[in-house]
């Protein structure tokens, strides 16, 4: 975490320095809830720490309600003594904030949906009675446990009555929780949203009380959405590795990072090991049993396939022509995919020079046509291009 790699120019909008913000990596919470998750003790082992040696500041771990079991693993990990502060996720409920004080967690994130969904169909209370028993349940976690971390979040957010998010949100916030949620539950939120609600939000909490914010990624928002929530002044992102969780999932580790290594590329070298990325989003996959998809951000496949030609010949001069971020700094390579229809001579020269070979003008106008002909139908691979190339010197 102490690597000083070399960065490129980045983009001219101003920087958000990496210190205003904090992950809580959810992948042991919400990725539980992902279609395929279902961690045994020695994954959720295995996952915290790794998110730990990463540098996650946070590790939000499931309910100890959901089993015996599940309950004994918190233990186990808050046992660990990680340098990444252990949350559990907890309903606004005496039971099973009574459960989770007992497991050794750093502090609790509570929920209750606010919206008039979720106030029908999933607990049936009205806003006067979440705020009655936030103060119940507040009051005791403050009284017996003062140390641990609170968080209290508005469940559906952003399908929520403002007047009664800010009732809600002023109410945690006088009762002294360190952080409001704010959570796009349903993943409909548009970034002008989210960056106008936390503003809003920002302005009925108190000073010292952070903002985090979760969303899901069912339009397509999670990482622009997550970004919005910053910019606007949230202190709090939720993420999970490869964006597992319900349904098509939430903002993801890795995509979250790509956004905002553009703005402050030296405060996330020196918070994270950047470097692990690939080593966490394999490890998710293996255990979820799916490959990491083409095109993930930073650590998929094709990630870093560059192959037109307009782009080969720029980025043999200078990778930052066509990267916005150094594939290095993530631990991952560039892959340049020169026999192709829609090559040009500069790449096809770059890739002769690179074996020894030279050619005059007209026979690299000529050995560029014959490839992009050959290829019209189907890609070359590396070795069948090299060979052909080297045919063509002797010919
Ligand atoms: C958007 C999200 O991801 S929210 C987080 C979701 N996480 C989970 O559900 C954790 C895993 N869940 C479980 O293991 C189980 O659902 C348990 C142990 C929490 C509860 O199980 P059960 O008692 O069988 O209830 P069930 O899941 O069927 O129904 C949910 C209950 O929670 C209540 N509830 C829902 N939200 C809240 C809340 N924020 N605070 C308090 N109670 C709540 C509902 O009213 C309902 O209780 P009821 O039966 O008294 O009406
Ligand atoms: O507790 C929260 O803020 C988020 C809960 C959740 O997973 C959601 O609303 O999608
Ligand atoms: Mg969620």
């Amino acid at each position: 975490m102490t690597q000083q790699i070399p960065l490129p120019a980045q983009s001219t909008v101003p920087p958000i320095p990496a210190r205003s913000w904090a992950i809580i990596d959810s992948t042991l919470r919400e990725g539980e809830q992902f279609a395929r998750g279902n961690f045994k003790s020695d994954d959720k082992i295995e996952v915290a720490r790794a998110l730990d040696a990463f540098g996650a500041e946070y590790i939000e771990l499931t309910t100890p309600m959901v089993s015996a079991q599940t309950a004994c693993d918190i233990r186990k990990l808050a046992d660990l003594n990680l340098n990444a502060k252990l949350l559990t996720h907890v309903r606004c409920h005496m039971e099973d904030v009574q459960r989770a004080v007992d497991t050794g967690v750093d502090g609790l994130d509570l929920l209750f949906g606010t919206s008039s969904f979720l106030r029908e169909f999933s607990h049936g209370k009205s806003i006067g009675q979440i705020i009655e028993s936030a103060q119940k349940v507040i009051g005791w976690i403050k009284t017996h446990h003062p140390n641990l971390e609170l968080r209290f979040s508005a469940e559906d957010t952003f399908r929520s009555e403002e007047a009664d998010l800010m009732a809600v949100y002023k109410a945690v916030s006088d009762l002294g929780v360190h952080r409001v949620g704010l959570a796009d539950t349903v993943g409909v939120a548009t970034p002008r949203q989210v960056y106008a609600l936390v503003r809003e939000v920002r302005n009925v909490i108190h000073e010292g009380c952070g903002i985090e914010f979760h969303g899901h990624n069912d339009t397509g928002c999670a990482v622009s959405n997550a970004y919005e929530a910053i910019e606007a002044g949230a202190t709090h992102i939720d993420t999970t590795i490869l964006g597992i969780g319900e349904r098509n999932g939430i903002t993801p580790l890795g995509g979250f990072l790509a956004r905002m290594f553009t703005f402050d590329p030296q405060g996330l070298v020196d918070k994270y090991n950047l470097e692990m990325l690939p080593e966490l989003d394999n490890m998710i996959a293996r255990m979820v049993g799916l490959p990491i998809p083409w095109n993930n951000y930073l650590t998929g496949e094709f990630a870093y396939n560059h192959k037109a030609g307009m782009h080969l010949k720029a980025i043999y001069l200078n990778p930052g022509a066509y990267e916005a971020i150094p594939p290095g700094a993530f631990g991952v390579g560039r892959r340049i995919q020169a026999a192709s229809k829609v090559t040009g001579k500069h790449a096809i020269a770059y890739k002769a020079r690179e074996l020894g070979l030279h050619y005059g003008e007209d026979a690299l106008r000529r050995v560029t046509d014959h490839i992009k002909a050959l290829a019209e139908n189907d890609d070359l691979d590396d070795a069948h291009l090299e060979e052909l190339l080297r045919k063509w010197v002797s010919a």
